[in-house]
């Protein structure tokens, strides 16, 4: 008996655990790193350990009310057992920590973590921080990122929220002048956070300069209550999310010392003069941290749904495909495999970006605080596109993973209700989707504008490829390529073409009168086509130089067949692009085509042991249908013994409603 192999299993799923070419531990290890892996493994036996981590019930079978009473006792759990449970200053042990004993469905301190932190260490000043972040760290106050607002999330520049500067008395005044100008949707702002970042438009001698970063004590600390002048609140029940108290909050006249304003890159001096940033978009690094952060939260939910989707797949058995030879697992349809598989290769794809952006995140805060401020819009651009692109990606393969569950996949027990109704706030938060799309597109319009004035900016590895003269013809049938140099450049070819003849149109459209801006959005679409092409370039080529990376043999050779789904996926997928000016054939289409079929059948026999190696525990899982024993049958109907529902043979109305309606029917009748 092993890790992945127990007695009491399900047969399906053992037979298919044991006829993987590969071996599961190692896999595990590639994936992780060894170290990561066993800290994983220590961690959750240390949950595992602490039965007071475990929910009473489901959370489907718990109201609003329960779901943010169990969330908040846990996290507080969390915070005092972290640090005896993980190494608090490695990032990947707190989240993994905190997936594990708070789930994915929110928490009183996501916001606090994820924005307030990061604002604090990114763009308050020395004295700011040394007074700020050690209490934040220590948990004596909450705090959330209160930006968007009813009227408006996208247009910053619209944010109506003021923040007027009074020399006399060296305060900020907070105000919300309209209905409009409420905060709307920060998360934990409703009733958790007694402190929040405001995002609020700065005047000062009778001018204004743009929204700028305050912060603000929302409640008081002894009694909760909120302070005079503000009034704060939850938005209500949501599509998804909806252990996360999202609040509105509004200010009347609130007044806030001057050294609220976070003074790291703007400032307002004790007189009212204000000092202007380096670089007008510095305070807004927690927005950008999150973007590249969705990357890697992508890959772990596309990761989760393709286990769930994978294990069910080897246990449920329907039809035959030989008639007579007994009815077969669902995964070992054509159809099964093309739903399922080519979500796992994504999921990995993203994962290795996911892993890229964070760096360079990292890395481009730390040149900002040495002074150098050059790779703020390279990481703009790439974290915009790589945000909207695996948000959207993502959302669609969870929902793949869901029909391919049948009806069980429609249960909440399934999983795939939480997984997907968190994901796919990701397509919207964090700067709405097309939006992002279109950040990127000013940057690649900026490329086009250089290649076509022949003046290349300095090299990045990024954006490169632009400026290179490809092959005029597609070659991924005419040799024989280990390292897809072919496929990848048919994707730079196609970047390259629609990005430089949306370029041309824009420009012609100037040239027959119209304005920069109502040309570019008469260009919009393609705009965002050129963006998703760039950052399929860019997944692809991180994909291919990763697996290049790999030494041990038989694990290369399973992440080559997920590597070879992806590129031939993508490419059928952006078919239409690469036959649009003859680039392709369809001769060239159908060669993509076999190698997809090809590399869902070399992926089969192992799938079950390539989701095992992603070491997702059924504790994050949550979910009948992806549990590891396989044993879900069972399983289904305890569960489903477990709704309030059935408490009550008969449910205490029913006398009332139904019975009566019966009753008085069966009497009519006799009559
Ligand atoms: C571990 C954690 C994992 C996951 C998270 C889990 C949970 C968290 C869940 C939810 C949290 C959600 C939080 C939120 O949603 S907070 C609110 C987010 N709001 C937005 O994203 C708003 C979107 N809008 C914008 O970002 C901007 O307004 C927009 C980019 C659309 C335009 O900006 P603006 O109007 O201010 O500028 P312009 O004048 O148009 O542009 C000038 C120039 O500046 C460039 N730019 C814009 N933003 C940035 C930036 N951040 N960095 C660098 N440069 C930037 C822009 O491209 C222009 O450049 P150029 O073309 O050179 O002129
Ligand atoms: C789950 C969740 C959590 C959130 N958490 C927070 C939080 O913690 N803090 C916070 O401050 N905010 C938060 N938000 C708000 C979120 O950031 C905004 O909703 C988001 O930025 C989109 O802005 P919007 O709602 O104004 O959309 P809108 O801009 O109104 O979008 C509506 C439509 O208009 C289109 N559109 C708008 N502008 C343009 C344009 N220039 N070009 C082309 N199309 C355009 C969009 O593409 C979209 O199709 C959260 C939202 C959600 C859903």
């Amino acid at each position: 008996m092993s890790r992945y192999i127990r007695e009491g299993d399900n047969p399906d799923l053992t037979e298919e655990r044991r006829k993987a070419s590969f071996d599961t531990e190692a896999m595990a290890e590639l994936f992780w790193g060894a170290r990561n892996l066993m800290r994983r493994r220590e961690i959750a036996n240390y949950v595992e350990q602490h039965r007071e981590f475990d929910d009473p019930q489901p959370t489907a079978f718990m109201t609003r009310e329960e779901l943010i009473e169990n969330a908040t006792r846990k996290a507080v759990l969390t915070m005092e057992h972290a640090e005896k449970a993980i190494d608090i200053t490695r990032d990947e042990e707190s989240h993994y920590f905190n997936a594990l004993t708070m789930g994915i469905d929110g928490n009183p301190f996501g916001l606090h973590l994820v924005m307030a932190i990061p604002t604090i260490m990114n763009n308050a000043d020395e004295g700011q921080q040394d007074e700020w972040l050690p209490k934040a760290l220590n948990r004596e106050f909450i705090a959330t990122y209160a930006q968007t607002e009813m009227g408006h999330g996208t247009n910053l520049k619209k944010l109506e929220t003021t923040a007027t500067y009074d020399p006399k008395t060296q305060e900020f005044i907070l105000h919300s002048p309209t209905i409009t100008s409420t905060k709307w949707w920060p998360g934990n702002l409703g009733k958790s956070s007694n402190y929040s970042v405001v995002m609020a438009q700065l005047y000062s001698q009778g001018k204004c300069y743009g929204a700028h970063p305050f912060f603000v004590q929302l409640r008081d600390l002894r009694t909760h209550k909120p302070l005079p002048g503000i009034t704060v609140g939850d938005i209500g029940p949501k599509f998804g999310i909806n252990t996360n108290d999202n609040g509105f909050l509004r200010f009347d006249q609130v007044r806030i010392p001057r050294r609220s304003m976070f003074m790291k890159h703007a400032k307002i001096l004790p007189d009212g003069t204000y000092v202007p940033p380096s670089h007008s978009k510095l305070n807004y690094s927690a927005m950008v941290y999150v973007r590249a952060a969705v990357v890697s939260l992508m890959a772990s939910h596309l990761l989760a749904c393709s286990t769930i989707a994978v294990r069910y797949s080897c246990i449920r058995r329907q039809g035959e495909i030989t008639p007579g030879t007994g009815e077969v697992k669902v995964l070992d349809y054509q159809t099964q495999q093309y739903r399922i598989f080519p979500q796992i290769a994504r999921g990995v794809a993203f994962r290795l970006s996911g892993n890229y952006i964070i760096q360079l995140y990292r890395q481009t805060m730390t040149d900002i605080k040495n002074g150098d401020i050059s790779a703020v819009p390279d990481l703009h651009a790439i974290s915009c596109g790589l945000k909207a692109v695996t948000s959207y990606q993502g959302a669609l393969g969870l929902e793949q993973c869901r029909m391919a569950c049948g009806g069980h996949g429609y249960l909440q027990a399934s999983g795939f209700p939480l997984q997907y109704t968190v994901a796919i706030g990701a397509c919207t938060y964090e700067g709405e989707n097309m939006v992002m799309l279109l950040q990127t597109a000013r940057h690649l319009i900026k490329m086009a504008k250089a290649i076509r004035s022949g003046r290349p900016p300095k090299p990045n590895k990024v954006i490169d490829y632009l400026f290179k003269k490809g092959p005029t013809k597609c070659l991924i049938d005419q040799t024989y390529d280990p390292n897809y140099q072919s496929v990848l450049e048919a994707f730079e070819h196609l970047s390259r073409r629609v990005t430089l003849e949306v370029y041309d149109r824009l420009v012609q459209l100037q040239q027959q009168g119209r304005s920069y801006e109502l040309a570019w959005n008469e260009c919009a679409v393609d705009l965002c086509k050129a963006t998703r092409a760039h950052v399929r370039t860019f997944l692809a080529k991180t994909f291919v130089e990763e697996v290049n990376k790999i030494a041990d043999i038989s694990l290369k050779s399973v992440f080559q067949d997920l590597l070879q789904l992806y590129l031939f996926y993508e490419v059928t997928e952006c078919a239409a692009g690469l036959l649009e000016d003859g680039f392709m054939s369809g001769q060239q289409l159908t060669y993509a085509k076999k190698n997809v079929y090809d590399a869902l059948a070399k992926i089969r026999p192992n799938a079950a042991a390539i989701v095992d190696s992603f070491d997702i525990s059924d504790r994050e899982l949550q979910s009948v249908l992806g549990r590891r024993d396989g044993n879900v049958y069972e399983n289904l109907l305890k569960w489903a013994q477990m709704s309030p529902l059935n408490k009550h043979d008969v449910l205490p109305f029913h006398h009332k409603y139904l019975g009566k309606m019966m009753d008085e029917a069966r009497q009519k009748s006799k009559l």
